[in-house]
């Protein structure tokens, strides 16, 4: 065969390719075999080159280049054809460049601040957003009820939930069947006496955060730091029976650096499953080998936990007994670890950046801290859960937090069914990508008056001010949504009484606060930017 005959086969081969297989089915776990297999098929190419067509060793590698190119050159541009002219999604709106790759979207959110660039996207195009060559970002107030809610929901999560395999927890599965025998074991740690024990320890750990602040006197103190110290530790203690001392040492454990250089990874390459699962496999970058430490750190954690006898119960007692009782706890090794660090994640960052968010609004607008106070002075026991739940301001502050600065900002992605669904008036093709970003949502005007200000009025005096609650959903819906939501909420709620009752609180000198907002970083979790405050006695 006459070299233009072999670049034809090679062209031909890459629209094929395209066509035939990698258009069907989700190919993101193969990436890192994909990526060997084109290096193979190379060094292949090279080696028939050099042995049937006689060339020499730097003739066949430069022909095996120029074959190899053009078949690659073929596969992306029968690639782009096909989504930009023919796809299902083609008569959606958007960015030039999302229709084709989305390494669009990693390129736009290398400074993890995907919450913003939505809220731009949404700004210029509109309600329905094609963001990614198969994914549509929905700023309809209804869509989270639409792809959340209900029992025999159909919409399912999509390849990102794979991104840990094969330590997939409760937090991750994407077969449903499997996730609603899961959840049922996780719910025996979230019935109502285990979260009467929980809320002990909650005052145990708030007390210890208290008595770091009152040790540090009127001097200015992180309070990302603090609360980051206060969620770890109580959540060590839910998940494990045991504190990571981050309270006593007054200094951050390593692992919560490893979550936050883990995390940071999600902030840009969560658009692009098949990249992250090729730096995971693959952990030469430092943020994948902290990932991988994280992994190990929390594994470690699980597997000493199993071997420890503890007296009372925490979430991975009810864990590693219903695999216990079913024999499998050696086959459910990965699920355990992979429980082991859903919990640690999404327990203890979520609370702690909720709680810098809360203190920098309470702050930046005094007279909601002492209208709290007030509340807090005449409430009669407030280290009682029950009386706290049932305080308006106090939940008024913590829900107008949970609304302006969502702990899942945009992450929590679905996909349609395999024969599409109506979403808010519109059809939406199968196997669909859907993104609700909760930051957007719960600041639509058509939703909230005034949206952007802070006003926890509108949780229980000026109810008219909320328009549409279906665009609140900060703890989500339906089947996933969180199962820590009472326990998250306990925690915020007692902090807050408990430090405010105490101290006015005021931003530290020379800050503003401007910093919570303008660094706050979406890496699934968010991540706000740093906040100094200064914890005076009240008289
Ligand atoms: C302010 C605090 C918190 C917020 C705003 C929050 C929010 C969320 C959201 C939005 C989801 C759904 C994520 C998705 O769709 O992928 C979720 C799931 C989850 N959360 Fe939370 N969370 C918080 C605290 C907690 C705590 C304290 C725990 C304690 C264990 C927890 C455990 C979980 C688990 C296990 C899931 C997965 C549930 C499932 O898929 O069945 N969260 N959370």
């Amino acid at each position: 065969m006459n070299f233009k005959a072999e670049l034809l086969v090679a062209g031909a081969s890459g629209v094929l390719c395209h066509n035939l297989v990698f258009i069907h089915g989700e190919w993101h776990m193969h990436a890192t075999s994909l990526l060997k297999l084109s290096a193979a098929s190379f060094a292949a190419v090279a080696a028939f080159e050099a042995a049937y067509q006689g060339l020499s060793l730097a003739s066949a590698l430069a022909a095996s280049g120029e074959i190899c190119s053009t078949y690659l050159s073929c596969l992306f541009a029968s690639m782009v054809i096909y989504r930009t002219v023919f796809h299902r999604l083609r008569h959606f709106p958007g960015p030039a460049l999302a229709k084709v790759s989305k390494l669009w979207h990693v390129a736009r959110c290398l400074d993890s601040k995907n919450h913003l660039l939505l809220e731009r996207l949404h700004r210029e195009y509109g309600d329905f957003v094609r963001t990614g060559p198969n994914e549509l970002t929905i700023f309809a107030p209804n869509v989270l009820p639409t792809i959340l809610e209900g029992p025999s929901n159909p919409f399912s999560k999509p390849a990102w939930y794979d991104s840990l395999q094969p330590y997939i927890g409760l937090t991750n599965h994407r077969n449903r069947k499997v996730h609603e025998r899961h959840r049922r074991v996780w719910d025996h740690g979230f019935t109502t006496q285990a979260l009467q024990s929980y809320q002990a320890q909650i005052k145990v750990y708030a007390r210890q955060l208290e008595r770091v602040i009152a040790d540090n006197g009127p001097k200015p103190i992180s309070a990302n730091e603090c609360f980051c110290w206060f969620s770890f530790d109580v959540m060590g203690q839910f998940a494990f029976s045991k504190s990571f001392n981050n309270l006593r040492d007054r200094k951050l454990h390593d692992a919560i650096r490893m979550i936050h250089s883990g995390m940071s990874l999600t902030g840009p390459f969560t658009p692009v499953p098949w990249l992250i699962r090729i730096g995971f496999e693959n952990p030469i970058a430092g943020m994948a080998r902290d990932l991988h430490r994280l992994l190990k750190w929390c594994s470690e954690q699980m597997d000493e936990r199993i071997e420890r006898n503890v007296d009372n119960l925490d979430i991975s007692h009810y864990l590693i007994q219903g695999s216990a009782k079913r024999g499998t706890l050696h086959e459910d090794q990965t699920t355990l670890y992979g429980d082991a660090i859903g919990m640690i994640v999404a327990g203890s960052d979520t609370t702690a950046s909720t709680l810098v968010s809360l203190f920098y609004r309470l702050v930046q607008h005094p007279e909601h801290m002492r209208k709290l106070q007030e509340e807090l002075d005449t409430a009669g026991d407030v280290e009682d859960f029950t009386v706290l739940q049932k305080l308006p301001h106090l939940n008024g502050i913590v829900n107008e937090i949970l609304r302006l600065y969502p702990a899942v900002p945009t992450g929590g992605l679905r996909e349609t069914p395999p024969g599409g669904a109506n979403i808010c008036g519109r059809f939406v093709p199968g196997n669909t990508i859907i993104c609700a970003p909760r930051y957007t949502l719960s600041r639509l005007d058509s939703c909230f008056e005034r949206p952007t200000e802070f006003v926890p009025e509108r949780w229980y005096r000026r109810t008219e001010m909320v328009r549409n609650k279906n665009a609140f959903a900060p703890f989500s819906l339906g089947r996933y949504n969180c199962i820590g939501k009472n326990l998250a909420l306990a925690e915020l709620r007692f902090v807050t009484a408990l430090l405010v009752i105490k101290y006015d609180v005021s931003f530290a000198e020379g800050e503003d606060g401007k910093f919570v907002d303008g660094d706050l970083m979406d890496q699934f979790t968010a991540t706000p930017g740093r906040l100094r405050l200064v914890f005076r006695e009240r008289k």
